[in-house]
């Protein structure tokens, strides 16, 4: 599974690309073999969705990326780089997931979107809020940024604790934003319209995003379809050309 340009790599590797196939990965040494001949590249700036009936692998694919593990056998790369050579502080930079539930803390929206950036200037904030939907009236929050939020983010809505969370991820600015059924907690066209509006203002950043919803998939650069372990429609997304 290759990941790239990571950032601050060189141009060559864009130009020499190596593969990075994840042939085997095992939960346990003698288990079955979770992820078999996985296979595959994003470009800066894509959308990749996965998608696949239960149990098929797609969050062990994005836990990959993480490096929550490591293949048995292949390899994940990011800018051409494998992941186990980056040093631990280098990847959470360039790769955030956004978690299913968030941690907030007693203070205001824009307090929870700056804890993992502090120094972040406001207009940095304010951008990934409005990209994560917040300032939107459909969001549902009349003080916008400056809504109190209770103990564990008690008065907000599950969909509203999910931009919040996002909106913290954005504001890290990471090369690569993971999606594990993050935005599940929205409705079926609220969570296309972000995926959507991730797309629009990616840049060269990659969306890894897990989802089950046609919408989303639509909204997607690429659909990837896994099926015990096994990637079954390769390349098939409605909005892009294929790969290198
Ligand atoms: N920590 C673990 N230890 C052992 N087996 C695991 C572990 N995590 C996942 N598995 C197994 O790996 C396989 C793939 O699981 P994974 O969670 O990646 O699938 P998924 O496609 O994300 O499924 P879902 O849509 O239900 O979340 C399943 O057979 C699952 O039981």
């Amino acid at each position: 599974m290759s990941i790239f340009p990571a950032p601050r790599q060189p141009r060559t590797h864009h130009t020499h690309p190596p593969t990075g196939t994840l042939n085997a990965f095992r939960h346990q040494p003698e288990g079955h073999a979770v992820l078999s001949e996985v296979s595959f590249s994003v470009r800066p700036g894509e959308t990749v969705a996965l998608t696949g009936p239960s149990g098929g692998g797609k969050s062990t694919c994005v836990q990959l990326a993480l490096r929550l593990w490591d293949p048995d056998s292949g390899r994940v790369t990011l800018g051409g780089v494998d992941l186990r050579d980056l040093a631990d502080a280098d990847l959470r930079a360039l790769v955030t997931a956004v978690p299913q539930r968030v941690d907030l803390l007693t203070g205001t929206i824009a307090d929870n979107i700056a804890l993992a950036s502090p120094d972040a200037p406001s207009r940095r904030l304010r951008a990934a809020a409005d990209t994560a939907g917040l300032l939107d009236s459909a969001a549902g929050l009349p003080l916008g940024l400056d809504t109190p939020v209770g103990e564990r983010g008690t008065g907000l809505s599950g969909g509203q604790r999910a931009r919040v969370a996002l909106a913290r991820a954005l504001l890290v600015e990471p090369r690569v934003l993971v999606l594990d059924e993050t935005l599940a907690h929205l409705d079926a066209h609220a969570e296309a319209a972000l995926t959507a509006a991730l797309r629009t203002h990616a840049s060269d950043r990659i969306t890894l995003l897990i989802s089950h919803r046609e919408a989303t998939l639509r909204a997607a650069d690429r659909v990837l379809e896994l099926r015990a372990g096994r990637i079954t429609v390769p390349n098939t997304g409605t909005n892009s050309t294929p790969s290198g």
